[in-house]
Parts: C-alpha cells; structure tokens; sequence
C-alpha cells in the first residue's frame, strides 16, 4: 500500500488509503486553506486502488502541477501542488508515496466514470488544457499584476452599461474546464448481478428477492426480469406502487416490456441495464452533475419571458439564482423542476433529458416553495410522519417510515424540536423542516424558492450553510435568492437580467467584478435604470462566459419533445382510499390540534341558533287561523323569520368553515399534487371532514331553533320525528354553502379576499329565502333564485311547516310550488340542495386544477 506524506503550510500529515481528503476553503474539509484564491470545495486528495490522485472540482483558480492547471492527476513523492495560482497559490506538496510522479494529464478514457470522482466526466470533456490561455480571474489578476487584454477592455467598459454594448471577440478559453458538467459519458456501473438462464430476477425492497433494494421508494416486491422463450429479456412490472420505468417512460402497473440492449429500466433510485448475461446496476447516491441548455420559455402572445439560459454544475455544487423582480427566477425555476417545462432547450440531470424522462426523474427531483409546505398546527414528528405515509409506497411500515423520519431529522439537527409544533419555531427552523420534508424521499437534485426570505441576517447564514452542507453531503442544491449576504458559500451564481435572459455565471467571488460595481445593490441598480440594455449580449461577448457557459451553449438549442401527459403523471405511491385515509387523519389532527377552532365551531352555531330565540319566544311555527270574517289566514311572520334567521345560520357558518380552507394550504397541495397526490382525494377528505362537521352544526342549529317551538306533529316524511325533518334542510343547506365555501376558496388569489365575499355570500342567501318577499311569480328573480340554497332549504322546511298557509300568497298570487305541503315537494327541495353541493364540488374540482403545477393538470 503505497503511502503519502502531505506537506502543506509547515504541518504534515500521512494520508490514509481507506479515505479521501477534501482540500479548500470549506472549514468541514480536511485540509483548509484560508486563501481567497481558493474554492470553498477546491479538490479531492485520494487513492483510487491503483494509486493517489488529486480531483480539481471545477475550483475557480484551478490547481496546479508544475505550473500546469490539471483536472486529475496521479500524485507521487515529489509532486507539488498550487491551489489557486500557478505560482504562489497555496502549496500542498507530497512526498514519500510509491506512486508514480504526476504528470500533468486529462484522463478521459482510461478512468471509468464513477471512479473518478466528483468530475469524472468533465475531464472527459475538457479539452487537453493550454496553460497560456488560462487566465486568473478579474479581482486576482488586478491584485497580481498580471492583467491580461482581454480583461482590460471589459474593464473598461463594464461599469458603463449605458453605453453600446461592448463586443469581445470570442476567445478560445479554457473550454469549460471549471465550470461545464460532463456531456456525454456514462457512470460505471454500482454493482453487477449475474442472470442464470431460464432463472426470474426479482427487484424488491423485501428481503426474499434475488435483487434486493433497500430503497423506500421501492416497493416490497417491485418487478422482476426474466426471459421470454426466444432467449430475449423482459421486465414485468408487479403492481409497484413508484412504477417501473423503461428509457425513463412508465411501463404500465402490472405491465411488461420486452428489453433491447440500449434500454435502461428504472426502479426507485436505480437503473439497470442488461449486458449479455449481466445486469449491471447503477445507483443514484445523489451525486448528480445538472445542466440546462438554452431553456426558452414564451407566452401566450409570443413574449418570451425566459431567453435562451445555459448553464451547468458538477455534482455536489450548490448554486444561487438571483436577479430583479419579474427577470424570470420563478420562471426558470418551473422549467428547471419541469413543473412548466420549457418551451425550448432541455435540462440534463446527470447528462438524462428531464423532460423525456420525467415520470422516473421527477421523483429525485425535492423542491422547497418559499412557503412552508407544513401543517403549522402539528408537531415537527407528525407533520413528518404524514408528509412520508403520503410519499412512501403504501407497503412501507411505520417503523420503516419513522426510521426514515429520525435519520433526516438527525441529519438536519431538529431531533431536539421533534416533538414542537411547527408554529412555536423560529423561521430558520421552520424552513428546515420543509426540508426535512423534502429529503424524506432522499432527492438528488433539491431546489429552493428563496428560504431565507423574511429571516434575519443570523438565520439567513444558517440557512445557507444547511444548504451547503446538503450539497457537500452529495446533493446538487440551486437556490433562488433575493439575499446576496451568503453568495461567497455557493459554487457558481446566475445572475438573470431583466427580460429573463442570463448577465452572469460564474463563482460569485467574481461576479461583481464582472459587473464593475462595489455593491450587488449597485448592479441591480444598473439592471433597473437600463432596462433595454444587452445584458444577455455583454454576458455572450466575456471571458467568463467562455471558461463557464460556451461549452454548455455550443450544443445546438432543442425543441422540446414533452411526452404525452400520460407519461408524465407521476405515480400515486399510495391508493386513492389510503390517500383519503391518511388526508382526512392528517385534517383531523390539525382541527383537533386547534382547540379555539374548536370552540368557534361549537359557539357559533350554538349562538346562531340561540338568537332565534329571541324572537317571540312564545310563539310556534304552525300557521294560524283563518281571519273568521276575510276567511283569509292570517299570515305567521314569527315562523318566516324563525326559519330565516336559521337558514342564514347554517348558509353562513357552512361557508366561514370552508372558506379559508383551500387558500391556506394552496402551497401544500401544489407540492403534494407533484409527489402524486389524488385531486379527488384531496378534495374529498375536505368535504368528508367539513361535512361531518357542518351537518353536526347544522343539527345543533335546528334543535335550538326547533325544539322549544311549537312545530307538527307528524312530519311529511319523518312521521313523528318531525324535529329532525326540520332540522334536515338546515343540515344540508350547512354543507351545501360549506361546498360554496369551497369555491370561493379555490378561487381566490389571496386568504383577505375570503372574508368579504363570505359577508357576500351570506347576504345573498338571505334575499334569496323567500322569507323576505315572495320569489314565485317574479319572474327572472325567481328563476335565479333556484341557485341558491336557501331557497330550497327553507322550501323544504316551509313545505314540512306548510309555509303556503303560514305565509299566503297575496291575493290573486299563485301558491309557491316547492312550499306545497307534500312528500314530493320536501323530496324536490331536499334533492336539489343535495344536487347544488354536487355541482359545487365538481366546480372546485376545476378551480383546483388551476393551482397545480402545469404538468399535472389533466
Ligand atoms: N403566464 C405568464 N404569462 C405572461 N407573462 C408572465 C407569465 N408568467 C410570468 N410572466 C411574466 O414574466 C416575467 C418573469 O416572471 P417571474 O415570476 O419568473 O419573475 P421573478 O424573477 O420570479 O420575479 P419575482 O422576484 O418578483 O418573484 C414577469 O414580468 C411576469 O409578469
């Protein structure tokens, strides 16, 4: 075993085979150089089985070897190392291996892919570096004296955006050495699996399988290759709850497909693919490379709002997106998560088109909406517990879940606050939690919406570096941001310009160089005070696009080809019911957990109920004699009003439970909708938990209304209940206005919008109960008031109370029909009230499609 001895900065130390040594600015690293010049996650030091060798990671200033920039080389006693500068960066010096003495190298084709580290496959693609034309950075040039002409001219003109803009010519730079993720390029496989003729291989997380995965997003038994009777292989998938994936595409549930050599398949976080007699195996661990090639987005109109962005990482890079208001971060965010996929280009995740292969890649792909995507009202543990018995496969256990629940809250230091209700957190906390979430299902690619939003300064910091700390862990982290305090933590910054069109990227340690400004309040200055200028141009003409962007630009832009919707529904890990079990659990926890929601919903319909009362208190809700010399009946005014006063009652505290509902939790659902979540049993673990509730409000309503008057004693239908077939409309009219509730909820771009047309609502249904004024016979009024119900939940009791004779019509006036004291008319009533919810439900189920991230409407 060959041994090595480091020498750096007067310390020494004998590395070790069985471990790697992270070199940089990064104080978790093994080896830190406090060093400006330096990557906060430079290089790797370590043994490949053969012998030492020191990865460049894409650093900013390069590592040198004997003066030479190198990407990978293999280290022996002699060799000296410069991190950041040629000649006086930082010196890593070794002596005492056995190894070969290194010479400066590209070692594209001799290494495989995953053995070569972080960036494997960027060597692969730089080109055979020239020394000569690597140039130091703007800042270390001018510290150096070692300013070079092209850099000079955009000096020069930086500053003054105003002007023309400045055209460099196109200079044959470094080739994307520091900042392109690999192109083409395979990874070497994780593990190989020998098939034995005739024999089925299944794929399942249960132990009893011949390929056992130990993944949660893989079912027990998932699927299992075998071969058909002409000697060629099959996948079958067997009912997994993730799917199977060929090429990136879902194979139908149950469904199998015949495998040619080129064709991947796809399980939980692996992909196979079959070689003569072997399957090889690749797993995703998280260390991903992601690139986006000119992503254009247009809208209706033809305006384009994203325009032409390229960029790329390695893994493990954590990269900021900043830029003014309305410059696209939202846009190109949608593009990159594929949740509005762009219009042209492609997004390459791990060199795989995201777009084709959505429906397998869209499930390693986490995202954290600027929102928090938690229950407030429940504890860190629960709100975890039903976020993971959401997005696991429903044949995961508990204990299996909660383990998955305590590694990430380890992981992310929240074990402490596990069992804190997610309100009693600080904001830092609370935005770690959302991430938590995120992790559950061990994404590799985790995008934020800008998490430090509304956090001060402190927490801003700390969230930067849990970010970091991710990416470090083997995750590739992009950040959109409008806090520029933490950018120096992140590998590369994308700075979008006004118009959505990329003005920078690159190490932000070298972005407001770039820009000529002291300050990022400067540059955003700039943007605002010259709009028109060419951004996109002054970007396209630098230096800095050519060492970071031209390699990435060069393919040719793309259409995009987006698989029909049907491929790129995601799977629902868990049935529709189990669903629905576990949402209405979920609200539940939350309402219980709420205990002044709690008392409102007794209080409110308690009181409403109460105030009826009030009303001649000795008087009943039978009509009252024939005026002996009229022979008119005298119409019974308590009773119209009694049952006014109870309709509105139920319209109203129906409406105020549901009305806030979907609005609160519009951001929750648009994620979960993403994972796999059922519109439809989303919507109905709503309906179920508000109906039971409104109808229970709605009984307690019309027994305090009811039981204290004098009423028939035979009802219509009900024979002696007659109290409950009163109370029956009251009911109905309670979860009918909770289900108008409901469209007003999905409807409404904000929570204050909710309150003032509730008060709306409730007006209306008042107008509308034929309590007030007579609505047969008033044409056009009447017709409209069918919509309403309250005009058919007060019909219904009216014609239980025989309304016709407690409130005649005038004279000459025809007798309202749906008051006639008859089984039918209470049954019309009852069932148009009943039908109207419907109709309601099927209205918000179309205003709920209209949150949803594009690719899930259907
Ligand atoms: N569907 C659409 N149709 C037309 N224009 C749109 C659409 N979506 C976004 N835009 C416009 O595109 C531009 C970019 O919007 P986007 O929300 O991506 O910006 P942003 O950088 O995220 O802004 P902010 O920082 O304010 O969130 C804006 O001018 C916006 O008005």
């Amino acid at each position: 075993m060959p041994e090595l001895v480091l020498e750096s900065n007067g310390q020494t130390w004998t590395l070790d085979p069985s471990r790697s040594y992270a070199l940089g600015r990064d104080p978790q690293g093994e080896l830190v150089f406090d060093d400006a010049r330096v990557s906060w996650r430079h290089a790797t030091i370590s043994f490949n089985g053969r012998s030492w060798v020191v990865d460049d990671h894409g650093s900013t200033n390069g590592t040198f070897v004997h003066g030479q920039r190198i990407q990978q080389v293999e280290l022996g006693a002699g060799t000296v190392l410069n991190l950041g500068n040629a000649t006086d960066g930082p010196r890593v010096s070794l002596t005492g291996a056995q190894g070969a003495v290194g010479t400066p190298q590209a070692q594209p084709q001799q290494q495989p892919y995953a053995a070569q580290g972080a960036n494997a496959g960027w060597a692969q693609q730089a080109p055979a570096q020239e020394p000569q034309k690597q140039q130091a950075p703007p800042h270390q040039a001018q510290q150096h004296g070692q300013q070079q002409a092209g850099w000079q001219q955009q000096q020069q003109h930086a500053p003054q955006p105003q002007q023309a803009a400045p055209h460099f010519p196109q200079q044959q730079g470094p080739g994307g050495a520091a900042g392109a993720p690999p192109v083409y390029g395979d990874r070497s496989p994780t593990t190989f699996h020998q098939f034995s003729l005739g024999r089925v291989m299944r794929i399942g997380r249960a132990l009893e399988n011949e390929l056992v995965v130990s993944d949660l997003q893989v079912s027990r038994n998932h699927a299992e290759f075998h071969a058909t009777p002409d000697g060629r292989m099959e996948i079958r998938d067997l009912g997994s709850h993730n799917g199977t994936y060929v090429n990136g595409l879902p194979i139908a549930k149950g469904g199998s497909q015949l495998l040619g050599p080129t064709d991947v398949v796809g399980v939980g976080h692996s992909t196979f693919r079959i070689v003569g007699d072997r399957l090889e195996e690749f797993v995703d661990t998280g260390e991903v490379s992601f690139s986006a090639r000119h992503l254009t987005v247009t809208v209706d109109g033809g305006k384009q709002i994203l325009k032409d962005v390229s960029f790329g990482v390695p893994e493990k890079s954590l990269i900021a997106v900043i830029g003014p208001s309305g410059s696209g971060k939202s846009t190109l965010l949608k593009a990159l998560t594929g949740y509005r996929p762009a219009d042209q280009g492609e997004v390459l995740y791990d060199n795989r088109n995201l777009y084709k292969q959505f429906a397998e890649l869209r499930q390693r792909i986490g995202l954290v909406p600027q929102d928090d995507i938690l229950h407030k009202e429940l504890t860190v543990k629960k709100a975890l517990k039903y976020a993971a018995k959401l997005r696991f496969p429903a044949d995961t256990t508990a204990a299996e879940r909660d383990a998955r629940i305590d590694e990430v809250l380890r992981e992310l230091k929240l074990d402490i606050h596990k069992d804190k209700k997610v309100t009693s957190l600080s904001g830092g906390q609370r935005k770690r939690v959302s991430v938590a979430l995120e992790l559950l299902t061990k994404p590799s690619l985790i995008f934020l919406d800008e998490p430090t939003s509304g956090l001060d300064p402190g927490m801003d910091r700390d969230v930067m570096q849990l970010l970091r700390g991710l990416a470090d862990d083997g995750r590739t982290v992009l950040v959109v941001t409008h806090s520029v305090a933490e950018l120096a933590i992140c590998d590369k910054l994308l700075v979008m310009a006004p118009g959505g069109s990329v003005a920078y990227f690159g190490p932000p340690e070298e972005a407001l160089n770039f820009f000529g400004y002291d300050t990022w309040a400067d540059v955003f200055s700039a943007f605002e005070n010259y709009r028109d200028y060419d951004w996109a141009g002054r970007w396209k003409g630098s230096q800095h696009y050519q060492m970071y962007a031209a390699d990435i630009d060069a393919v040719a832009p793309q259409s995009v080809q987006v698989p029909a919707m049907q491929a790129m529904k995601p799977p629902k890990p868990q049935g529709w019911m189990s669903q629905f079990v576990t949402l209405v659990r979920r609200y539940t926890s939350v309402i219980v957990s709420d205990k002044g929601f709690l008392a409102l919903m007794v209080i409110l319909p308690a009181v409403l109920g109460a105030v009826s009362l009030l009303i001649d208190a000795d008087k009943g809700l039978l009509p009252n004699p024939a005026n002996p010399q009229t022979g008119r009946i005298i119409p019974n005014g308590t009773a119209t009003t009694v049952l006014l006063i109870l309709a509105v009652g139920a319209c109203f505290a129906g409406a105020a439970n549901s009305v806030r509902e979907l609005i609160k939790e519009r951001v929750i659902y648009e994620r979960e909708r993403a994972t796999g979540l059922s519109r439809s049993a989303y919507l109905m673990s709503k309906v179920f938990v508000l109906g039971v509730i409104t109808v229970l409000q709605g009984l307690l309503v019309g027994v305090i209304g009811f039981a204290t008057r004098e009423i028939p004693e035979e009802g219509l239908v009900l024979g002696g209940l007659t109290l409950l077939e009163l109370s029956l409309p009251i009911m109905a009219l309670g979860f009918t206005s909770m289900m108008f509730g409901l469209i007003i909820s999905s409807l409404v771009k904000t929570a204050e919008k909710t309150m003032p047309l509730l008060v709306m609502f409730a007006i209306i249904q008042v107008v509308f109960t034929g309590c007030l004024f007579a609505l047969n016979g008033a044409v056009g009024v009447n017709q409209f008031s069918y919509l309403m119900p309250s005009r058919w939940a007060v019909a219904a009791a009216g014609s239980t109370l025989d309304f016709n004779r407690i409130s005649p019509p005038e004279q000459g006036a025809e007798a309202d029909p749906l008051w006639e004291h008859t089984v039918g008319a209470w049954g019309l009533n009852m069932a148009a009230l009943i039908v109207l919810g419907v109709i309601c439900g099927f209205f918000v189920a179309r205003f709920l499609r209209r949150h949803e991230p594009e690719v899930m409407r259907k």
